[in-house]
C-alpha cells in the first residue's frame, strides 16, 4: 500500500492557467475529472478514509447495487466514534458499539481495505490519523464521511467531509460530484499574545464572522501569524472551518509542512518526496487572485476564548462576561442567545472567569494531538485536579497516546488526577459510554457545544487545551495567562 500512496504524490503539477488563481483553485483543478451537466464538478479522490458510523450503510448500498470498491488501495478504515476509551478496551467493551465496529471489520476484510481498528497501533480519530500517517498529503484531495475532514487543510490538502450516500459513491468510483466551493480568505495580522492558541484564533474568528460566514466556501487562512503556527496548530485551525460554515479550510504548504510530512508511514520518500515537495511548495495563491469574500483578523486583540452558549459563535474572551441577549441587533440572534443562556444555566453579566465546572475534557480531532497534550501538561505539572471535577485526557490516536507516554505526559496527568484513556472521539460527541451528566458543566477542547452534545442536558463550553487544564485544577474557568507558574 505504501507504494500505491507514494505513487499518488507523483501526480503531474496542475496545469498552469493564465488567470491568477488561489491555492484552492490549483489543487481543485488538478483533481478535476470533468464538469458535469448539472453544474457540479467531478473530482478525483486521492485518499478515502472511513469511520464506523457513516460507512456501514454505504457498504450496504454498494452490495445492493452489486458494485465493487474501485480503489481499495487508496482507502483506509478506522474505528473512532463509538469505541470505548476505557484503557485496554476492545470492540466489545462498549456494547452499543459492537454491531457497527463488527460491520466495519467485516466490510473492510471483504473489500481488502486496511482497517486500523481498536487493536491497531495506527488507530485513532480519522482526522488525527490522516496527517499522522501521511495519508493526507499537501496538494491532495481527501474525502471522508465526516464533517471535520477539513482538518487536513492544515497540510495544504483539500479535506472534504461527505454524507453516507457520497461515501458509497467514492467507494464505487473514487470520485466525488460536488459544487465547486467559492474562494474565501481570512488573513491574520498582528502578533498573537502568549497563552493564545490556534483554537482561540479560530473561535474568535467564528465569533466575529458567524457560523454561516463560510457557506459554500473553501477558506484559505493566510497572514504572518498563520505562517508562524506549527503544523499541528494549523490542523486545529482548519478543523473548525466547519463551524465557520465552510466546506473546507486550508493553509498553503511551506517548509514546515514538508518537514511534518517527512518520515510519515505512507508519505513518499527519497527522490519521490523531493519531487513532490517541489510541487507542494509551488502551491501558493497568486498575488492578484480573486476571493469571493475576504476578511482580516487582528490577532493582537485576541484573548483566550471561551464559549458561553450553544453555538460555536457564542464566544468571548476570558476577560468578558456572558452577554445580555438584548445586546444583539438581530432579533433571531436575540432569541437564540436567550434560549442558549437558559439551556446553559447562565445569567447575563456573569463573568466567564470563575464559572465552576464539573468535567474537564482534553481530546478530539480539534485538540487531541501531542502538542495539545503537551500544552495541557505544562499547565498541570505538579498540581492536582479540583476534587469537584472529573478530568479526562483522551488522546486523538493510539500513536499520540504512545508518544505522550514515551515523554512521561501520562504520569503528569495521572499524578494530577486526570483519567488517561484510550484513543477515540469520546466526550466530543458522546456516542460511546463517555458522557457529561445532565445539568453538569464541561469545559472541553472539542469543536461543538450544541445542546445535548455531551449527553442529555449536558452544558459544554469550548476552549483551548491550556485553558481546560487550568480550569480542571482551579475547579472553575480561569484565565490561563493569570495562573501562577507551577
Ligand atoms: C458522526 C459524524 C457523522 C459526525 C460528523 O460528521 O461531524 C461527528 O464526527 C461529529 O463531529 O458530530
Ligand atoms: S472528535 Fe468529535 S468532531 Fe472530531 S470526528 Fe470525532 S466526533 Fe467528530
Amino acid at each position: 500500500m505504501a507504494t500505491a500512496f507514494a505513487a499518488m504524490a507523483d501526480r503531474p503539477p496542475a496545469a498552469t492557467t493564465a488567470a491568477p488563481s488561489t491555492v484552492f483553485d490549483k489543487i481543485w483543478d488538478a483533481h478535476l475529472v470533468k464538469r458535469l451537466d448539472d453544474g457540479r464538478d467531478l473530482v478525483f479522490v486521492d485518499r478515502h478514509v472511513l469511520q464506523e458510523t457513516t460507512s456501514a450503510q454505504a457498504f450496504d448500498g454498494l452490495a445492493r447495487a452489486g458494485r465493487a470498491v474501485r480503489h481499495a488501495e487508496l482507502t483506509v478504515a478506522t474505528q473512532d466514534h463509538i469505541v470505548s476509551t476505557a484503557p485496554g478496551r476492545d470492540e466489545a467493551t462498549n456494547p452499543a458499539g459492537r454491531e457497527l465496529l463488527g460491520l466495519m471489520r467485516t466490510n473492510a476484510r471483504a473489500h481488502g481495505i486496511p482497517l486500523f481498528g481498536v487493536d491497531d497501533r495506527r488507530q485513532g480519530i480519522v482526522h488525527v490519523i490522516g496527517p499522522e500517517l501521511g495519508l493526507a498529503l499537501p496538494g491532495s484531495l481527501l474525502a471522508c464521511g465526516d464533517s471535520h475532514t477539513s482538518t487536513v487543510g492544515g497540510l495544504g490538502a483539500l479535506g472534504i467531509g461527505v454524507g453516507t450516500s457520497e461515501v458509497e459513491h467514492v467507494l464505487a468510483t473514487q470520485t466525488l460530484a460536488m459544487t465547486r466551493p467559492r474562494n474565501m480568505r481570512v488573513t491574520f495580522e498582528g502578533a498573537v499574545e502568549p497563552g493564545v492558541t490556534a483554537k482561540d484564533l479560530i473561535l474568535h474568528t467564528i465569533g466575529a464572522l458567524g457560523t454561516a460566514a463560510g457557506q459554500g466556501s473553501a477558506v484559505e487562512y493566510a497572514g504572518a501569524a498563520i505562517r508562524r503556527l506549527p503544523v499541528e496548530a494549523r490542523l486545529t485551525l482548519c478543523n473548525m472551518s466547519i463551524e465557520l460554515g465552510a466546506r473546507l479550510g486550508l493553509v498553503a504548504p511551506d517548509e514546515a509542512t514538508v518537514a511534518y510530512v517527512r518520515n510519515r508511514e505512507f508519505a513518499p520518500t527519497g527522490s519521490a518526496l523531493a519531487e513532490a515537495a517541489r510541487y507542494w511548495l509551488g502551491l501558493r495563491t497568486d498575488a492578484d487572485a480573486m476571493f469571493g469574500q475576504e476578511f482580516t483578523i487582528d490577532c493582537s486583540r485576541i484573548a483566550p476564548q471561551v464559549t458561553w452558549g450553544t453555538s460555536p459563535q457564542d464566544v468571548a474572551g476570558i476577560d468578558a462576561a456572558v452577554p445580555d441577549p438584548a445586546s444583539f441587533a438581530d432579533a433571531k440572534r436575540r432569541e437564540l442567545a436567550a434560549a442558549a443562556l437558559r439551556y446553559m444555566g447562565l445569567e447575563p453579566g456573569t463573568r466567564l472567569a470563575g464559572l465552576p465546572i464539573d468535567v474537564a475534557f482534553i481530546g478530539s480531532c480539534t485538540n487531541g494531538r501531542l502538542s495539545d497534550l503537551e500544552a495541557a501538561a505544562a499547565v498541570i505539572q505538579g498540581r492536582r485536579v479540583a476534587p469537584t471535577v472529573r478530568a479526562l485526557v483522551v488522546p486523538g490516536s493510539t500513536a499520540v497516546k504512545r508518544a505522550a507516554e514515551a515523554i512521561g505526559l501520562d504520569r503528569v496527568f495521572r499524578a494530577a488526577g486526570f483519567e488517561w484513556r484510550d484513543a477515540g472521539c469520546s466526550l466530543c460527541v458522546s456516542v460511546n459510554e463517555d458522557t457529561v451528566p445532565p445539568g453538569a458543566r464541561c469545559l472541553a477542547t472539542s469543536n461543538r457545544n450544541f445542546e445535548n452534545r455531551q449527553g442529555p442536558r449536558s452544558r459544554t463550553h469550548l476552549a483551548s487545551p491550556a485553558m481546560v487544564a487550568a480550569a480542571a485544577i482551579a475547579g472553575r474557568i480561569v484565565d490561563v495567562r493569570r495562573e501562577p507558574a507551577p
